[in-house]
């Protein structure tokens, strides 16, 4: 089929046009350059009116296509339309806009407490979603049939798109090779060598804040201490990198501005994200796509391009400079390599040690920086990077956010509950008396009361409410206990249709009064010091950690969760033995987002945390 270029180019932009023509297939080449002053222009073939014809005819199948799939999600019944739940927010985009706002909580709990634990939602267009919190159908979801509920095109599409081919970016046998290769490096074992790196990065913090309150009590926003303090820690750990001295006063990497607006600036287009995206996402060569996404007027979408490009030349940095105290013999660097510690290590440690035949080929290691055929969903990354940069991209992104995030809940909720927070430096004081200021790994983990405040916290604020599956194939749904069905039948198990998404809610689940007792609602951290209800243990909720959600469960489960524990203990272990928090006068809110983030009520939405500190009299 011959093309005919129909343009309508700004006056005087010759050069965009002519770069726009040579990414055109070749048989559009033909496209002829237009007049010198451009404007508003139509050049249209003599012959093409057959050619119209046939674009006509095809455009019009795609529509009937598109009308009759809608029309038989709409006509054909499916256990579904048996599950009750709220109406729908709009036809076109459902219930998505009261699940996905940032202040969705009340939307959550009320179809959670009226519908029960497994409830009808509309996706958009007349599409039938599920929203669950089930425990046996989490288990089905998460561990028994995960291979059929993946995580939706959207999710891996974007995640490649940003991130790259990491965790976060890759499904089946892609994403199994890196997981066992990864899993080594988050085991408890190898968590222990972190700790003297963990409890630099924290006394840096407890420095840089002593400074501000040597005078007196101070207002300090503590959400950026945390955002440097988890940047700094999987710097360090995971890439043997320093983005930030953690002084007061001196600039922050430009990374972790990048990191911290990430989320926020995705979560504002969740619905571009979710439905757009994906299918845009592969259309034609990365230098195509980035040429496109580079005249997008949208402020968000450039937003979000310049938070990508931030990452992927911290990412190119970070790696390059390791490739070159290789390749100039440092000793100091191989030796670090040689010792396998960081996740980049890793990498580089296995293809050092790899048989020539299993070596991994230059481009897979150093990065196809122009490669845009191996790369070919990049969209935002033009420089389409490394398997190695994706890497440091997926877990720098995935271990900040949610880690300071919960750091940053953690100390509001012991400002606001005082006497936890003095139970809480009596138990680190006395550790700190008997081992040290800096309490060893095994005592550390060990602190009861410590335990309770981070389980509880993460219980009941996890830092993610919720995660998307996509069924990729019909699949029967059995429920632990069984609902009603609007026709007022007993449902014991469903059948879920192929391609309907289900939210999984991390929040509900850890929230579930029936499991966890009347006061599920209230953050009481003495809850996990006597044993848990029956209820809980015999519903097996299928998460890693604690049978809460937080860190989901199965295969994809959070790689980072011990790590998680680990640098949230170290931090407050030197935090709350030295400095007292109460809470600041401004009225904080909690905007769900993908991470839940505080930010000011009546302020324009920032993510910060004001929080009044002074210094403990006898620290200890
Ligand atoms: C409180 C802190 C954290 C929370 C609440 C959290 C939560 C989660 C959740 C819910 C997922 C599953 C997402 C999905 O599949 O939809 C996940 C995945 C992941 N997390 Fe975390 N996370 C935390 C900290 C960390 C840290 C510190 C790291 C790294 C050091 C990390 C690395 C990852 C990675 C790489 C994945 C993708 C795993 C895969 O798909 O195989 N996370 N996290």
């Amino acid at each position: 089929m011959q093309f005919e270029l129909l343009y309508l180019w700004p006056a005087g932009d010759l050069e965009k046009f002519r770069l726009f023509r040579s990414f055109l297939p070749r048989r559009c080449v033909e496209t002829p350059e237009p007049p010198a002053e451009l404007g508003a222009q139509a050049s249209i073939h003599p012959d093409s009116k057959s050619k119209y014809k046939k674009t006509t005819g095809l455009l019009l199948c795609f529509v009937s296509w598109g009308f009759w799939r809608l029309l038989r999600r709409l006509v054909i019944k499916t256990d579904l339309d048996n599950v009750a739940g709220p109406p729908s927010g709009s036809f076109l985009k459902g219930n998505f806009a009261q699940l996905f706002d940032i202040n969705a909580w009340k939307f959550h709990q009320e179809i959670a407490e009226q519908f029960g634990r497994v409830v009808g939602i509309h996706g958009p267009l007349g599409t039938k979603q599920l929203y669950v919190f089930d425990p046996k159908a989490l288990h089905h979801i998460v561990i028994k049939d995960q291979n059929i509920f993946e995580e939706t095109d959207s999710f891996i599409k974007t995640n490649r798109a940003f991130l790259g081919h990491g965790l976060l970016g890759t499904l089946g046998d892609t994403h199994r090779r890196q997981r066992k290769m990864l899993n080594p490096l988050f085991s408890a074992a190898h968590m222990r060598h972190m700790v003297p790196m963990f409890y630099d990065v924290a006394n840096k913090v407890h420095n840089a804040i002593q400074i501000n309150v040597a005078n007196g009590p101070q207002e300090i926003e503590i959400l950026r201490w945390m955002t440097r303090a988890a940047l700094e820690m999987i710097g360090q750990s995971g890439f043997g990198y320093s983005f930030d001295s953690l002084v007061e006063g001196q600039d922050v990497h430009p990374f972790s501005k990048a990191v911290k607006q990430f989320l926020p600036v995705s979560f504002e287009m969740a619905f571009l994200r979710e439905y757009i995206f994906p299918k845009v996402v592969d259309f034609g060569p990365a230098r195509f796509r980035r040429f496109v996404v580079d005249l997008i007027p949208l402020t968000n979408v450039r937003r979000l391009r310049d938070i990508v490009d931030v990452m992927d030349a911290t990412s190119v940095e970070i790696y390059t400079a390791k490739k070159n105290a290789l390749a100039q013999g440092d000793e100091a660097v191989i030796k670090q390599i040689g010792q396998g510690k960081d996740i980049l290590s890793i990498l580089m440690k296995a293809n050092m040690e790899a048989a020539d035949e299993d070596k991994l080929p230059e481009t897979e290691i150093l990065g196809q920086v122009h490669d845009v055929v191996r790369l070919p969903h990049a969209l935002f990354l033009e420089s389409a990077s490394s398997t190695t940069f994706d890497f440091h991209r997926t877990f720098t992104f995935a271990a900040v956010d949610t880690t300071s995030n919960a750091l940053a809940r953690t100390l509001h909720l012991l400002a606001t509950h005082p006497e936890a927070q003095e139970t809480l430096r009596r138990e680190l004081t006395d550790a700190r008396k008997e081992h040290g200021p800096e309490i060893p790994h095994d005592a550390l983990v060990a602190l009861p009361f410590l335990d309770a405040v981070c389980r509880e916290t993460l219980r009941l604020y996890p830092p993610a409410s919720f995660a998307v599956r996509i069924a990729r194939q019909d699949v029967v749904l059995p429920l632990s206990v069984p609902i009603k069905g609007k026709d007022g039948s007993d449902i014991h198990a469903l059948t879920v249709p192929k391609d309907t998404k289900v939210v999984v809610s991390i929040l509900n689940s850890n929230r579930d009064a029936a499991l966890w007792g009347p006061d599920a609602l209230e953050w009481k951290p003495e809850r996990w010091m006597s044993p848990l209800p029956d209820a809980l243990l015999d519903a097996r909720i299928p998460g890693v950690y604690s049978h809460m959600m937080t860190f989901l469960g199965g295969a994809r489960a959070c790689i980072g969760f011990k790590f998680s524990q680990l640098e949230m203990k170290v931090i407050m272990s030197v935090l709350l033995s030295q400095f007292r928090f109460t809470p600041s006068k401004q009225e904080i809110l909690w905007d769900m987002g993908i991470v839940a983030t505080p930010s000011l009520k009546g302020q324009p939405r920032k993510p910060q945390l004001p929080i009044i500190i002074e210094r403990v009299e006898q620290a200890v």
